[in-house]
């Protein structure tokens, strides 16, 4: 009997830039149910792994929030969320909701943005925002697509304590499986089910978040 490989699975994955490999190869699936934290330091390989997830997943639903956020600075928030859906709608509803936009479209990117402490910016270009206020709205966005998985790069740098909590608690309500790549390894134990370490672009820890501390993880560093 053959066991077939779960949906969101990576088989022997690498990621080359011209002749340099900076990536793998390396193997890694996602059981149901997964929220997996990519940890390890600057230019170890993380954003090259999301990058290469996406690739492979995007046709299954995967939804990406990239590290430089991927907003359109003169177009304004509402629209910028708006397009977490674009895919899903004809062009010409999309049209029309850049000079229109429909009220039940509005109500429901409103409550995210209430959500997420920023519904005052709802017509404000995101090129006006703060650092951290952008990266709400693309958040807001991610919350707004409701893919099957999130592959999200630092999805809250810019935030303090209590605002990143509150958004990365938001993203996993909506999301039944994530993998997300973070800095802060109190954060990373603490939300997420799976932590796996990267160093020099290959996997160098793999286990249950529960079965760790911030000491083990420090040789990553
Ligand atoms: N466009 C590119 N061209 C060439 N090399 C690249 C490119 N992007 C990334 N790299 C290299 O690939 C390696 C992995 O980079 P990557 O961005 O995946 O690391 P990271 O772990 O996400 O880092 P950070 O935490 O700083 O975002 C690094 O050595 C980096 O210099």
């Amino acid at each position: 009997m053959t066991t077939a490989l779960p949906i969101f699975a990576l088989k022997n994955a690498v990621a080359d830039y011209g002749e340099v490999r900076v990536l793998g190869p390396l193997n890694l699936s996602l059981a149901p149910g997964e929220h997996l934290a990519l940890v390890g330091k600057s230019g170890a390989g993380k954003s090259s792994l999301l990058a290469v997830m996406y690739d492979h997943w995007h046709t299954q639903d995967a939804a990406l929030m990239p590290q430089d956020l991927g907003l359109v600075a003169n177009l304004s928030v509402f629209h910028n969320v708006y397009m977490g859906r674009l895919d899903r709608h004809p062009w010409w509803r999309n049209l029309l909701t850049l000079a229109h936009p429909l009220k039940g479209d509005i109500a429901e990117i409103d409550a995210l943005l209430t959500q997420l402490g920023i519904p005052e910016k709802c017509w404000t270009p995101c090129g006006e925002l703060s650092g951290g206020q952008r990266q709400r709205v693309a958040a807001a966005r991610v919350l707004y697509q409701q893919g099957r998985i999130l592959l999200a790069d630092e999805p809250v740098s810019a935030l303090d304590g209590p605002q990143a909590e509150s958004v990365i608690r938001a993203l996993l309500a909506t999301y039944s499986m994530s993998v997300l790549a973070m800095h802060d390894l109190d954060l990373a134990l603490h939300f997420c089910t799976r932590v796996v370490g990267i160093q020099d672009g290959v996997i160098a820890v793999d286990a249950p978040s529960r079965t760790l501390t911030t000491a083990d993880l420090m040789p990553l560093y």
